[in-house]
């Protein structure tokens, strides 16, 4: 019988099939949050949940690890093996991980990196139960984003 996954091999599959699994759905939220990223099954802790897809690019030497909000937020960067690199997500490619919004609070999921063919992948797992019909959400990181001063946001 064939052994079940673990999370990392999940999100290895699905990097290597470039596919979101097919529980997730895009939704409109509201003119203010714009669209999002929602199951409609139950997602046990730690499963791989999608992956944030787009242009990876090297920006040099350097620490700081943050969520750019620029490119209208689909800019992530990030540091690995000592060097800054950004992904960048800003085309409309159809691929989902770009979509999901950020929760500073309450996140679902949390980011980590996977490496494939010698590049960071960056791929959500989910750190608690998420119910069907729930919103998959990320802590963006330490910034001042507009939204999170917002009240229901
Ligand atoms: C990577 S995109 C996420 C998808 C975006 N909602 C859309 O419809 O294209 C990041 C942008 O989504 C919006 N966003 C993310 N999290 C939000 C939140 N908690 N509340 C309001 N807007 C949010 C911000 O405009 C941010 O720049």
């Amino acid at each position: 019988m064939r052994e079940a996954n673990t999370p990392e091999q999940d999100a290895l599959e699905h990097i290597v099939a470039c596919k979101d699994k097919p529980f997730l759905e895009e939704q409109f939220i509201n003119p203010f949050k714009g669209r999002g990223v929602f199951t409609n099954k139950t997602i046990k802790p730690t499963t791989f949940v999608v992956e944030y897809r787009g242009k990876i690019f090297s920006r040099g030497i350097g620490s700081e690890e943050r969520r750019g909000d620029s490119l209208n937020g689909f800019l992530f960067e990030f540091s690995w093996k000592g060097e800054r690199w950004c992904i960048d997500a800003s085309k409309e490619d159809e691929t989902l991980g770009r979509l999901v919004n950020d929760d500073y609070t309450s996140p679902n999921c949390a980011i980590r990196k996977i490496v494939y063919e010698g590049k960071p992948h960056l791929c959500l797992f989910a750190v608690k139960e998420i119910s069907s019909g729930e919103e998959i959400t990320y802590n963006y990181g330490e910034s001042s984003y507009q939204w999170r001063s917002k009240v229901g946001s």
